[in-house]
């Protein structure tokens, strides 16, 4: 066990560069690893989830290079993988599991997957539907619709699938198994989920589309692929990670923060939009776009924030930031309600659970739902023993309440942050913790 103790600070002044996204950064890896030639990664993400992600494409024959300045990728072309000589090991990573399936799917060889705890209980009828659709064989091998799971060689053709919940990972697991297909593959989701992989997909060569349409639904396509390319991709930073710091900087008194190489992709950056109902005072310092991603330098102030409604499609654009947008809601003035984010539930914690647990603990008044949380903000929390239940974001969101609650916080198992952001303390202690 390993705890961490949070002490109140006065002000948060300097600068923070944030480290590459998670997303972005596993499908760098994957596409990588069935293109053709060599990609060249900069600003990947040394997480633990990516690095699950590496090793189990370099025990599928892949030679991966982790240089100091870049990750080379020595693809093997689309059907050049090899069988593993034994189960991969995902983690605690649900995007590996499930992008990976996708790929799996497509090979003429049989893989097992298998994770942590957390992972090895999450859902993955949700890949398993539309894949053995599309003519896969997976099967869960403790028949609970769980990992670990077992993929059998099948041979694909193309489907339309109409998925029940916005998520990028059914999305993209259903594209990515597309490519090995006959025939064209679509995907219709109730709202656009993130869109890394098909703008990656496109960089690489791939036939891809999305139509957006008028009732808030989109629709992916993909067209079976002979072959994708090797890139070169400078990964952004990962907006799910910036929003510690740009949270940080909102809350405690006397703070100016300039926060460096923030992902700004419509897709993801519903966390900016719900600062700014909440009255934050962020301001865009630059702005630049490559491969379709955007980034920016942002300049956050402490401000006084203000409840808010968070709900519909724009749950999809801050899934992960709702543990961080929890707490800002309890040091706000007024009611934050958040509703249609279910999804909470099947992530590495129940979300909705271990938020309510370590809000309570600190004293707010939250109310869960069965979708999400209502918060009646009252300006303060106090320090505590918080429970990180071994989940990344529970850990990094009741770090920053630490810093703005009246006494010490302790959060308890703090080393799991290592999952998407291993330089999380050392870059709190930066600006001056
Ligand atoms: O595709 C991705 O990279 C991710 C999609 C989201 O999950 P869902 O697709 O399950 O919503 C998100 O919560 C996860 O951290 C990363
Ligand atoms: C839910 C997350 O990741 P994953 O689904 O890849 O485990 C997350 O990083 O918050």
């Amino acid at each position: 066990m390993n705890v961490r103790t949070i002490r109140p600070v006065k002000g948060l002044k300097g600068e923070v560069t944030i480290p590459g996204d998670k997303s972005i950064s596993h499908r760098s890896i994957m596409l990588g690893s069935i293109a053709l030639g060599t990609t060249e990664i900069t600003h990947f993400l040394e997480g633990a989830d990516c690095l699950s992600t590496i090793d189990c494409f370099r025990r599928m024959g892949v030679e991966i290079e982790r240089k100091p300045s870049c990750i080379l990728v020595h693809g093997k072309g689309l059907r050049g993988l090899t069988a593993p000589a034994s189960t991969l090991n995902v983690g605690n990573s649900g995007t590996t599991t499930r992008l990976i399936s996708g790929i799996l799917s497509g090979q003429n060889f049989a893989t097992t997957l298998s994770g942590d705890a957390s992972l090895n209980s999450r859902p993955m009828k949700r890949i398993m539907t539309p894949l053995n659709s599309m003519g896969a064989h997976i099967t869960s091998l403790n028949d609970n619709d769980c990992a670990p799971l077992r993929i059998e060689p099948g041979e694909l053709h193309g489907i339309h699938y109409q998925s029940p919940v916005a998520s990028a990972q059914v999305k993209s697991a259903v594209l990515l198994a597309g490519l090995y297909a006959e025939g064209p593959t679509s995907v219709t989701e109730p709202a656009l989920s993130r869109n890394h992989t098909e703008l990656m997909l496109q960089g690489f060569g791939a036939c891809v589309a999305t139509d957006l349409h008028t009732d808030g639904t989109a629709t992916a396509h993909v067209e079976p692929c002979k072959e994708l390319f090797g890139q070169q991709i400078c990964v952004p930073g990962d907006i799910s990670s910036a929003a510690y710091f740009i949270a940080a900087a909102l809350l405690v008194p006397g703070s100016e923060l300039l926060v460096r190489n923030v992902g700004t992709n419509f897709t993801r950056a519903g966390f900016l939009k719900v600062c700014k109902d909440m009255g934050a005072d962020i301001e865009t310092v630059s702005q630049t776009f490559e491969g379709g991603e955007g980034r920016a330098d942002l300049l956050v102030r402490h401000s006084r924030l203000k409840g808010t409604v968070i709900e519909g499609d724009t749950i999809p654009t801050l899934i992960d930031e709702i543990p961080m947008i929890a707490v800002m809601a309890a040091f706000a003035e007024g009611q934050t309600v958040i509703k249609d984010a279910a999804e909470l539930k099947v992530k590495e914690t129940n979300r909705i659970d271990t938020v309510t647990a370590g809000l309570k603990t600190m004293g707010a008044d939250i109310t869960p739902t069965d979708d999400g949380m209502i918060i009646e903000g009252t300006g303060h929390l106090g320090g505590a023993s918080i429970q990180s239940y071994l989940d990344h974001r529970i850990a990094m969101a009741f770090s920053i309440a630490g810093l703005a609650a009246d006494g010490e916080t302790q959060i308890i198992d703090s080393q799991c942050v290592d999952v998407s952001y291993p330089e999380f303390y050392a870059t709190l202690n930066l600006i001056g913790i």
